[in-house]
């Protein structure tokens, strides 16, 4: 459950007497025989906490072995509900609270399963991917300032065709930029320019997610994905995103068929990685992307 446009989630303690008991976990449960995930979710939000859901969609899938049993963990986001929050089935949840996404929780222990879900909370829904090569130096960084200024927080800087040095001035510049705002830059490809730089980290092509051995070295690292076994590759890697797409006809590639959501859907559902739907966004189309799965959009031009 998300409240302040995504920037607090609740959390919920197991009360004594149940394994795990005093840990955090996410409000939820075990689905019932016929029912569908949704069904499940909107159900036990209802009996814990005396809510009714008018908006959530599905997001990110986790099977975890404990000593107790295995347990696929299907992950929603949950914006919208009426009623308010009490708890309702004391049996299920000793107390609640709201924490920050990407804060150090001030509530312990959290149910180990739920570390890659807490990092994932952390992740912005939107990124912007830098074109100064097509656009131009003074107009992408205008445009950066004024992006940043609207809330941006994720940036991957890419012009990859550039000399050396002016892609490492730029990077540079954008990292700094980036910095006065808490945004997060990821340099596409260069390990050495994002220590440089002092990026957050690294974003991998399909062909560097293809020949690389290990996660690279940083806080975030992403890559770039065109089908569900690269993303599964990149879920192997450890790795923090998936870039998927392209979704939509794009201005770059009008004609190129594309994935359409349903394919974007299809390979997106089911993983444990965070995946953004790339190729024709644009900032309206982040809700249709949330419902088929994506946990955002990723844009070259609508940013
Ligand atoms: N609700 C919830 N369960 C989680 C999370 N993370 C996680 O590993 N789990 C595990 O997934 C299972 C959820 O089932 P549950 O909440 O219906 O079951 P429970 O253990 O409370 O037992 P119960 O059947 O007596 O209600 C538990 O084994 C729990 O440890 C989480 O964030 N939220």
């Amino acid at each position: 459950m998300l409240r302040t446009d995504g920037r607090e989630f609740l959390l919920a303690q197991r009360p004594e007497g149940k394994v795990y008991a005093g840990y955090w976990e996410f409000p939820g449960g075990k689905l019932e025989a016929g029912e569908s995930v949704r069904q499940a979710l909107i159900r036990e939000l209802h009996e814990e906490l005396g809510i009714t859901v008018t908006d959530c969609s599905p997001w990110l899938t986790r099977q975890f072995t404990y000593p107790h049993a295995t347990v696929r963990l299907h992950f929603w986001r949950v914006t919208a509900w009426s009623g308010e929050i009490g708890i309702t089935a004391p049996l299920e949840h000793a107390a609640v609270d709201w924490l920050e996404c990407g804060k150090t929780a001030h509530v312990a222990p959290i149910l180990p399963a739920n570390d890659p879900i807490l990092k994932a909370l952390a992740l912005p829904t939107t990124m912007a991917i830098t074109m100064g090569e097509i656009e131009g130096v003074e107009r992408q960084l205008e445009r950066l300032e004024e992006a940043l200024d609207n809330g941006l927080r994720l940036i991957q800087v890419r012009d990859k065709g550039w000399p050396p040095a002016e892609r490492l001035w730029f990077a540079e510049t954008v990292t700094r930029i980036a910095r006065q705002r808490q945004a997060l830059v990821l340099i596409n490809d260069s390990e050495e320019i994002a220590r440089q730089v002092g990026a957050d980290g690294v974003h991998l092509s399909a062909a560097r997610l293809a020949s690389c051995s290990s996660r690279p070295d940083f806080a975030w690292v992403g890559a770039s994905c065109h089908s569900a076994a690269e993303i599964a590759r990149a879920g192997e890697l450890g790795l923090d995103y998936a870039l998927l797409g392209p979704v939509l006809p794009t201005a770059t590639h009008p004609a190129a068929r594309g994935l359409g959501w349903e394919g974007f859907s299809a390979a997106a559902t089911g993983n444990t990685i965070p995946v953004f739907a790339l190729g024709g966004m644009q900032a309206s189309l982040l809700g249709e992307a949330q419902q088929h799965g994506a946990h955002g959009i990723a844009m070259l031009r609508g940013w």
